[in-house]
């Protein structure tokens, strides 16, 4: 037990990030009149090298052009080991509106990416008297970005959410797959005969959400790679969600609908907790700390998991 109060995560919605290349201005206005919490306007790898310049500015055209209703704009800028993201930033910073609300920064591994940009970020936001700051969010998607995940999350105030991108992770770990998340073929236990598979993103899951949730960050799940599979999409999703993840990323738009249904909290699980929190206001007036729930224990920590499902509720509601 620490002191020090666990910060908040920012209140709201990011139950689904719906990705699409910046060199493919047409499907701009799908994206924004998707059922999508959050917008990621690619500039890194769904976007070829001979693609970079025309899609900075489609994008940057896009960010004020374009009705985004009340999602988070966000936009993913080259990695720091390329030689492409300076210019992300630079334009986007000087050129793009008002509009834009975040830039996710890919294949970070360790604190210090995150304070480069953020000396650019800051030094051209008072250049150009942006007054509106830009936040930050990370992709995790290597053996440094994970082995130096907790300074990551501590590493500045503009950081609101972190996503685990399963593809480069996987490169970078060196783990004999092709596979985008979800199930792997050859994760398995055997007992009697029998396959029993395991989840290799698990361990990777659960450092991003205890790094996130010790400085207030959101934990998001990255891509699912299969689009054709939606059984397989849910099952990671719930796996997250279980996990304390608040969202998935779609890279197809058939994929928002599952990720909304997913971190929604249930009405049959919102009724729960609400119920819960009734008995134990029971409990408080009779000078008890535990009382019985449907059969079980519930006690004081009962309170605060169910409060976690009841925000969660009311925040998506009040969004
Ligand atoms: C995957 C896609 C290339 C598929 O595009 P397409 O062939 O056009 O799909 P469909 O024909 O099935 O499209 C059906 C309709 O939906 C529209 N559409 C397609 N994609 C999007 C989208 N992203 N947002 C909104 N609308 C979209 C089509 O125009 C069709 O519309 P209509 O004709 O009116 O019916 C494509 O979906 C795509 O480019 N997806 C995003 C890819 C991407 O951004 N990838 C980067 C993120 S994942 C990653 O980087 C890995 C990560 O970093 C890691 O390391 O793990
Ligand atoms: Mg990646």
């Amino acid at each position: 037990m620490s002191f020090r109060i666990q910060p908040a995560a920012p209140a709201r919605p990011n139950r689904c990030q719906l990705f699409g290349p910046g060199s493919r201005p047409a499907i701009f206005e799908k994206m924004a009149s998707s059922a999508a919490d959050v917008i990621n306007l690619d500039l890194e790898d769904a976007v070829a090298p001979t693609d970079k310049e025309a899609a900075r500015a489609n994008i940057i055209e896009a960010v004020s052009d374009i009705d985004w209703g009340k999602k988070t704009l966000s936009v993913r800028i080259n990695g720091l080991d390329t030689p492409y993201w300076y210019r992300d930033v630079v334009d986007l910073l000087e050129q793009a509106g008002d509009r834009l609300d975040q830039i996710m920064i890919p294949k970070v591994g360790c604190a210090a990416d995150i304070y480069a940009v953020d000396a650019l970020v800051t030094a051209i936001e008072a250049a150009k008297g942006r007054t509106k700051k830009i936040d930050f969010e990370v992709i995790i998607e290597s053996a440094a970005g994970i082995a130096h995940v907790e300074e990551i999350a501590a590493a500045s105030p503009r950081l609101k959410a972190m996503s685990l991108g399963a593809a480069d992770f996987a490169a970078s770990m060196g783990m004999q797959t092709t596979g985008i998340g979800g199930t792997q073929e050859d994760y398995y236990m055997i007992r009697e005969g029998r396959k029993y598979w395991s989840d290799p993103w698990h361990w990777a899951h659960v450092a991003i959400v205890a790094a996130c949730r010790t400085h207030g960050v959101l934990p998001v799940d990255g891509p699912f790679g299969d689009f054709s599979d939606d059984d397989g999409f849910r099952a990671q999703a719930r796996r997250s969600a279980t996990l304390g993840m608040v969202g998935k990323w779609a890279i197809h738009p058939k994929q928002i609908a599952l990720a909304n249904e997913v971190f929604t909290p249930s009405d049959a699980a919102v009724t729960e907790a609400r119920e819960i929190l009734a008995a134990m206001e029971e409990a408080k007036a009779k000078g008890e700390g535990a009382t019985v729930y449907k059969g079980r224990l519930v006690d004081i920590a009962s309170i605060k998991q169910a409060e976690v499902i009841v925000r969660q509720s009311e925040m998506i509601a009040g969004a």
